[in-house]
């Protein structure tokens, strides 16, 4: 099965003295996906993990290309497994606030930033409404999807688990 990454960035809101705010209020970074597995929807960026690549050096990279902002903080967060006709993957899942530059327009992906009591899940993948918002409110999860002919049909996620929260080490995939 192949290794696939998502970040999931978080900017936290503050209020206009500089102290946080409600976290209600917080935004998170999207991409309309211009090619590749799921275009035309919005997901977190991210993509395949190369050969002798570590999921976190992945995720950064992919944040990188995709976006052109360099993530700082990438927490390991959740893990699915995939499966579908033509795509089967284990995504490893980041949640990250800190980061320098802002979003810019690649030819694979148009950045957009999202309240996280208010994403676009009609146009993004089903069973992101599963996970996505305990991911966003710093929690874990864990699933296993089977999708056919684009539709969700099986659905298996944990959430609040124990993941391997790998801030900074973690393992490079074959
Ligand atoms: C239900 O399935 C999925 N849900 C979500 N939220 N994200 C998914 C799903 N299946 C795949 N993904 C994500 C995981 C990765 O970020 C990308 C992988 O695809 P992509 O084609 O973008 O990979 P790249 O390496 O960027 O592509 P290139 O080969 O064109 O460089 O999709």
């Amino acid at each position: 099965m192949r290794d696939a990454t998502l970040c999931h960035l978080v900017r936290e809101a503050r209020s206009a003295s500089g102290e946080w705010a409600e976290s209600a209020n917080d935004e998170t970074l999207l991409i309309h996906k211009k090619r590749g597995v799921g275009s035309d929807q919005y997901v977190g960026p991210g993509g395949k993990v190369e050969p002798g690549e570590t999921p976190r050096e992945c995720v950064v990279r992919e944040v990188r290309e995709e976006v052109g902002i360099e993530v700082r903080d990438p927490v390991k967060v959740g893990e699915f497994e995939y499966y579908s006709e033509d795509w089967n993957a284990l995504v490893h899942v980041y949640r990250a606030t800190e980061y320098a530059g802002d979003p810019v327009e690649t030819d694979e992906a148009v950045p957009e930033w999202f309240p996280v009591d208010d994403l676009p899940l009609s146009e993004m993948w089903a069973t992101d409404r599963d996970w996505l918002p305990t991911v966003l409110a710093g929690g874990t999860s864990r699933g296993r999807f089977v999708y056919h002919g684009g539709d969700p049909r099986l659905v298996e996620v944990e959430t609040d688990v124990p993941i391997e929260r790998t801030a900074g080490v973690d393992h490079a995939t074959s």
